[in-house]
């Protein structure tokens, strides 16, 4: 998740937007009653020192397409607290450990807010925001328990492990397919659809893929994930908002009813096969009831259901993706290190089997790997904007009430004097060096505000669990399952580019080899497939088999020929088969004859 601020913005088209509009506006006396009224907050203490920046404009003319960047360089300039005024917003920009304990432990309540991008504003129209950029109020303490408690918590969790499995084999399976024809991957497209279908499949128990096509419902995330981000003036001059002067709100309207529609089709399916009597208790169910219930204290409605399943989609979608695409990409750069990495799986896990989620704990090299991808690259570099509702002071400044502030993580994450000198390295080994459980650093960077890729505080990722648990786990199954190379001629590029989220500047593509010794471990649990192209003969089948086992073995006792040994090795083909067949000899076992 990030920020909204325009990285990529044209000046040009920023600047005749505005002056456009500022003709069409009674924008002058409001800006300067405005100006005033801060003015006064102003002379308490001082605002963070800052460039001056243009009339107007402010600095927007000079912003760089890598903000984080560009922002860590005004820090060396300013210091760790600095303010930058883009267009009419005030900007306070946080780039040390003690400044953001302040934010985001300290001061936790007052800063709890999120910064809406324009662009999500214009469709509210009186409705409630979601989780995401819900205000620090009982709407977003509602929806947060809900995701906690329905979702997320261990035991839900752990109920789910067979659904995110039967995903990740198939991915397994998917990429098997292209590295015997001699396919390359897009690894970040491959973890992000592998993501939306555990999703989808942890809310309402089926695939994206089945209910619409997958690559569509992708994409409109993934526009709708850029729409937040979109260089949109109304998010510099909040007076212009209503006009909405770019139609970006409008565009997020455009995609928010496709897949709200999407997911009408999916309720309307659920609720029909609930008033029947099937139930499995996935999260969808939960949430239909909470509506049901419709509770005065505890309000939920139609409305906060489908915002909360897109939320759902597009925290986990993004962010995964990303974090796995790194951790590749870094490993292909290096490839001693890549080399530890498969040892250590061949280590721990062998060859002779898959990797499952419970085998995590015991990769710890391969967890220090996500964790450095996640010091050196995280997803959301300046965090989502937070904003105080009261004046606050921050490092000794003045910060006023609907400032929007962004901790910049990224430098932080990346400053020698916290990391070393080495602190720009891909080193996974850091994570190693305490001596301890893993997750002990984790907490402890944690709470120094050394390293906080998920945030902290009261607004810190709710997934985190998962999220974290996700990208170590489909990073191992795609490095133990195959040996990875760039394409001929292709040269790696560890290049970001700032965006919703921090990506890869040319995004990896990869040529996949199969190194397990069996087929068979390329196939997943799921005998019948499922969804629309599952076996029409699922019910006989099964009836078959069973009817004819416990008929052999009612009436027989069942035995193997003298110096017959068993051999249960199988034999892969159209069929998985035995690969001798089986011979037994039968004894009679029921008392009548006529039986
Ligand atoms: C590697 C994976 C992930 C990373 C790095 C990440 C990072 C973040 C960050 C930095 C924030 C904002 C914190 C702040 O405002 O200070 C956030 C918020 C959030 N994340 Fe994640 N996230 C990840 C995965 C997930 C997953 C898997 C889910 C859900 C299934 C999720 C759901 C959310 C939600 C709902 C919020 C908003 C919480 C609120 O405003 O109260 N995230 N995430």
């Amino acid at each position: 998740m990030a920020l909204m601020i325009t990285p990529n913005i044209s000046v040009g088209t920023a600047i005749a937007a505005i002056l456009l509009t500022l003709s069409l506006t009674r924008l002058f006396p409001f800006l300067i009653r405005l100006k005033s009224k801060q003015g006064k907050e102003k002379q308490l203490l001082p605002l963070p020192p800052g460039p001056h920046g243009l009339p107007i404009l402010g600095s927007l003319p000079f912003l760089k397409p890598n903000l984080h960047q560009y922002f860590s360089g005004l820090a060396r300039t300013y210091g760790p607290v600095f303010s930058i005024r883009l267009g009419y917003k005030l900007f306070v920009v946080i780039s040390s450990p003690s400044a953001a304990r302040e934010i985001l432990k300290d001061q936790d309540a007052a800063f709890a807010n999120h910064v809406i991008p324009a662009a999500i504003l214009f469709n509210y129209k009186g409705s409630r925001p979601d989780l995401l950029w819900a205000s620090y109020d009982t709407h977003w303490r509602i929806m947060r328990k809900i995701v906690a408690r329905e979702m997320l918590s261990p035991a839900s969790l752990e109920a789910m492990v067979p659904i995110r499995r039967g995903e990740m084999r198939r991915t397994v399976e998917n990429v098997w397919a292209k590295a015997k024809m001699g396919v390359t991957v897009h690894v970040r497209d491959t973890a992000f659809l592998t993501m939306l279908n555990m999703a989808t499949s942890m809310l309402w128990g089926e695939r994206a893929a089945y209910d619409c096509n997958e690559k569509e419902l992708q994409r409109a995330i993934k526009e709708l994930i850029g729409l937040f981000m979109a260089p949109n003036v109304a998010d510099f001059f909040p007076v212009l908002a209503p006009l909405d002067p770019q139609g970006f709100g409008r565009r997020v309207n455009k995609v928010t009813e496709w897949i709200i529609k999407y997911l009408e089709k999916i309720v309307e399916k659920k609720k029909q096969k609930m008033a029947v009597g099937e139930r499995r208790r996935d999260v969808l169910e939960v949430l239909l009831d909470l509506v049901e219930i419709g509770n005065p204290q505890e309000p939920f409605t139609m409305d906060d259901l489908f915002k909360l399943i897109m939320n759902l989609m597009e925290a986990s979608t993004n962010t995964i993706s990303t974090v796995v695409e790194w951790s590749m990409a870094e490993l292909l750069s290096d490839p001693t290190k890549m080399r530890i990495a498969q040892q250590e799986l061949d280590d721990v896990i062998g060859k002779h089997r898959v990797v499952e989620e419970s085998d995590i704990p015991q990769l710890h090299y391969l967890c220090a790997i996500v964790k450095e991808a996640l010091r050196l690259h995280p997803p959301s570099p300046l965090l989502i904007p937070h904003s105080p509702s009261s004046q606050c002071v921050v490092g000794g400044f003045s910060v006023p009430a609907g400032t929007t502030v962004l901790v910049n993580i990224w430098k932080i994450q990346r400053d020698p004097h916290l990391w070393g000198e080495d602190a720009e390295e891909f080193k996974p080994e850091r994570f190693l060096a305490t001596g301890k459980e893993m997750n002990d650093f984790y907490l402890r960077g944690n709470d120094q505000f050394c390293y906080f890729p998920f945030g902290a505080g009261r607004r810190m990722c709710v997934g985190f669990a998962l999220g974290e648990k996700m990208v170590i786990y489909m990073l191992v199954s795609l490095l133990h399952s195959f040996d990875w190379r760039l394409p001929e001629n292709v040269t790696l590029e560890l290049r970001e580019k700032f965006g919703t989220v921090l990506v890869m500047a040319e995004e990896l593509v990869v040529a996949p080899a199969a190194r397990l010794d069996k087929p068979e471990l390329y196939f997943f649990y799921m005998p019948f497939e499922a969804g629309r192209r599952a076996c029409a003969g699922i019910a006989l089948g099964e009836t078959m088999v069973i009817y004819m086992l416990a008929s052999l073995l009612h009436s027989f006792e069942w035995r193997l020929p003298e110096n017959v040994p068993l051999e249960l090795r199988e034999k892969f083909g159209t069929v998985l088969r035995k690969e001798k067949e089986l011979v037994a000899v039968p004894t009679v076992r029921l008392d009548k004859l006529e039986l």
